[in-house]
């Protein structure tokens, strides 16, 4: 009887040169290997915690040729990343040597499990290919063992079913008007204006423009409804000098240029290097010219510092858990999201609101600031109201409000305190992304006079008294910073 080497790990990509495919069989192939790259990447930064990209990102970045094919791959792989690891389990083909070629096996067993075509071409592909019977008495086996019907029913799909989101697209008004916009994009689409950003349009779900050339030209941007809403709940003058605190990748950075109309200053600030580079391509690409970019720590800039003296506006949209996105970005199929990870789960978003906490606190603190804006996309209360009521009375002390970001938006802050009405929430199921805005404005309308009609002495010492009381934390890290020589990041030219 002839025997297979089950437990050998597969080599792949080099195929014998005599070796024919045809077209269909090429593409993929290569799609096969793209996606494992893409799963690779993903599946790493997702046991790390510290994801450099999302999915989508990753998949139409320049690199990936075959971007539709990588994507739903990766996307159904994903999806059915569970089953398929039990499944294999169940058939016992894998064992550690293979562990290298982990993502592209997950990658094959999908095409056999689960596929259109089964995979004829490849050397990891035929390998698998031998054990297509013990793979699909596996997946037999595994749905007696769950006591469902279908795969369907243990993927609990028919919940994200529901999940069909209009695509948004926010034109960038620098380059091209928005009624040019629409007139483009209806020679292939059906086009509306949102009712609530003036810039963004609202097409069909699953219209698929990454490769039109008005985003290839930076002319409209793929980006969000609630995405387009914080620049815009922020409401920068032309001409105003504006910090983006956690700018990467830019999307509200090139916003906040556009409403700007290209006069004025931007300063985008942020933290991670391979995330400063996305950045500047976005910035390139919406071809604004007033944009500098700062490679540093928000927390470490000194508000007191003259570079920010003429700084009028805030927008803070800092790291959060992304949860009101997570259907969209696909990252509830990651393993992190499973059942087992609720601990860690709630361990990460204290660690996050401490830091959102403090960016916000942060950012209230700068001497010449009218406007900060606050956003997440999480639904988290922890992230959203929690942040902003912790920071209320340091607000106040500064003379700042909470203002009503979109006075016509309905849903509001949840009331867990006098005030959260001002709030701005978006749900993910009603509104298909669940989203946080809060709008903080000063009145200066202190008890005592404000800080415009005091002389400047004055206020630099009650700014000083009102640090030390709600600020204990920020200056020894600060102190510490500008001591080791590290206080001030990388200042890029303007791109
Ligand atoms: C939610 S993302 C910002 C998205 C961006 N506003 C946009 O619309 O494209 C948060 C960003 O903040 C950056 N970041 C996290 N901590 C930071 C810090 N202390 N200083 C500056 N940037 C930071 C992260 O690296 C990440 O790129």
């Amino acid at each position: 009887m002839a025997r297979h080497k089950a437990n050998a790990p597969p080599r792949v990509t080099r195929q014998p040169a005599k070796q024919k495919f045809s077209g269909a069989e090429r593409s993929a192939l290569f799609a096969r290997r793209e996606a494992a790259n893409v799963l690779r990447t993903v599946l790493r930064g997702d046991a790390d915690r510290r994801a450099v990209a999302s999915i989508k990102s990753l998949v139409f970045s320049p690199s990936v040729r075959n971007k539709r094919a990588t994507f739903a791959l990766v996307c159904e792989t994903l999806k059915h990343l569970n089953v398929i690891k039990d499944v294999l389990e169940i058939a016992n083909i894998l064992n550690s040597k293979w562990k290298r070629q982990e993502p592209l096996v997950y990658i094959i067993c999908y095409d056999i499990l689960f596929g259109k075509d089964t995979p004829s071409v490849g050397d990891a592909e035929k390998i698998l290919m031998r054990h297509k019977d013990a793979l699909l008495s596996g997946l037999a086996t595994l749905l007696v063992r769950k006591k469902v019907e279908s795969v369907d029913e243990l993927l609990g799909l028919s919940q994200l079913k529901g999940h069909v989101k209009p695509r948004y697209v926010r034109v960038n008004t620098l380059k091209m008007d928005v009624d040019s916009a629409v007139q483009e994009l209806e020679k292939q689409y059906k086009v509306q204006k949102d009712e609530t950003v003036p810039d963004l349009l609202v097409m069909p779900p699953g219209s698929d423009l990454h490769a039109h050339h008005l985003v290839m030209n930076g002319r409209i941007f793929l980006q969000g409804k609630a995405s387009s809403m914080v620049a815009a709940a922020l409401q920068p003058q032309a001409g105003w000098e504006v910090l983006d605190a956690c700018s990467a990748p830019g999307n509200k950075t090139v916003h906040l240029a556009a409403l700007m109309k290209g006069h004025g200053k931007i300063i985008a600030c942020e933290l991670n290097e391979e995330r400063v580079k996305r950045l500047e391509q976005t910035i390139k690409l919406s071809g604004a010219t007033n944009i500098e970019v700062f490679h540093g720590d928000f927390l470490g800039l000194d508000p007191k510092d003259p570079s920010f003296a003429k700084v009028r506006a805030i927008l803070l949209d800092p790291s959060c858990s992304g949860s009101g996105t997570i259907t969209d970005r696909l990252d509830h199929l990651l393993p992190s999201h499973s059942a087992d990870n609720m601990n860690y789960d709630s361990m990460r978003l204290h660690k996050l609101a401490v830091f959102q906490k403090k960016a916000l606190a942060h950012a209230l603190s700068f001497p010449h600031v009218e406007r900060v804006v606050y956003s997440t996309c999480s639904i988290h209360q922890i992230e959203n109201e929690d942040v902003v009521s912790s920071v209320l009375p340091l607000a106040s002390s500064f003379g700042f409000e909470l203002a009503t970001p979109f006075p016509q938006w309905q849903r509001r802050g949840l009331p867990v305190f006098a005030g959260s009405e001002h709030l701005l929430r978006m749900d993910p199921v009603e509104d298909k992304e669940g989203f946080f805005i809060a709008l903080f404005i000063k009145t200066n309308k202190l008890n005592n006079p404000t800080s415009s009609e005091l002389p400047e002495r004055e206020c630099r010492r009650r700014r000083k008294q009102r640090t030390k009381q709600y600020h204990p934390f920020l200056w020894p890290k600060v102190f510490f910073r500008a001591w080791n020589g590290s206080l001030h990041g990388r200042r890029r030219k303007p791109v």
